[in-house]
């Protein structure tokens, strides 16, 4: 197993790259969500045919708090704010190499891929593809290996400086 700092740093690097795309993704789908209910006449450019169509997807009972978060909860906001606040929070936590940090973003990670099985089911349920839900699907199962690999690196790091130490 090779483990130095700098593949950790490459896995810090690639984590916040994935956490950037993550936040444009999550901005564009509060974007169209926004002028899809403020102008109707606004045409999304990620609503492709009737069955490929993100708006669809954005302005179901579903956009917003999840479909599961009661409309009077403080929590009950647009389904990309979510996104934007667990980025931000994914990118922040993955500049650290503590070990707690680093098990707090496989934390994080394993409850978004929950979250994008639970929207995948949806999608499927409204019988649509929405090819903005989808790229975050994918951005979080990165995220959820990448933390992972960087979580193990830290591991075998913390060993082999143990033994160097007893040596
Ligand atoms: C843009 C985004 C998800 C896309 C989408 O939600 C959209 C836009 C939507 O309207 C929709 C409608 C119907 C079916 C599917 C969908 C979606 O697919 C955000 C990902 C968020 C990700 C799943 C994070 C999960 C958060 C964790 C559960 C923990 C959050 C903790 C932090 C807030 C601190």
């Amino acid at each position: 197993m090779p483990s130095t700092k700098g593949s950790v740093q490459k896995l810090n690097t690639a984590i916040v790259i994935r956490c950037i795309l993550g936040l444009a993704v999550s901005c564009y789908a509060y974007y169209v969500e926004l002028a899809t209910e403020e102008d109707d006449s606004y045409e999304a450019m990620c609503d492709i045919s009737e069955h490929i169509s993100c708006t669809k997807a954005f302005s179901s009972e579903y956009g917003k708090g999840f479909g599961i978060i009661p409309e009077t909860s403080i929590l009950y906001a647009p389904n990309p704010v979510y996104g934007l606040i667990f980025y931000a929070l994914i990118a922040l936590l993955s500049m650290s190499n503590r070990y707690i940090t680093s098990a707090m973003v496989v934390t994080l990670g394993i409850l978004a891929n929950f979250g994008t099985i639970y929207l995948a089911y949806i999608l499927y349920i409204l019988n649509n593809i929405c090819v903005v839900c989808v790229s975050t699907y994918i951005i979080n199962a990165a995220i959820l290996i990448l933390s992972v690999k960087k979580h193990r690196q830290l591991f075998w790091n913390a060993m082999k400086n143990r033994q160097k130490k007893s040596n």
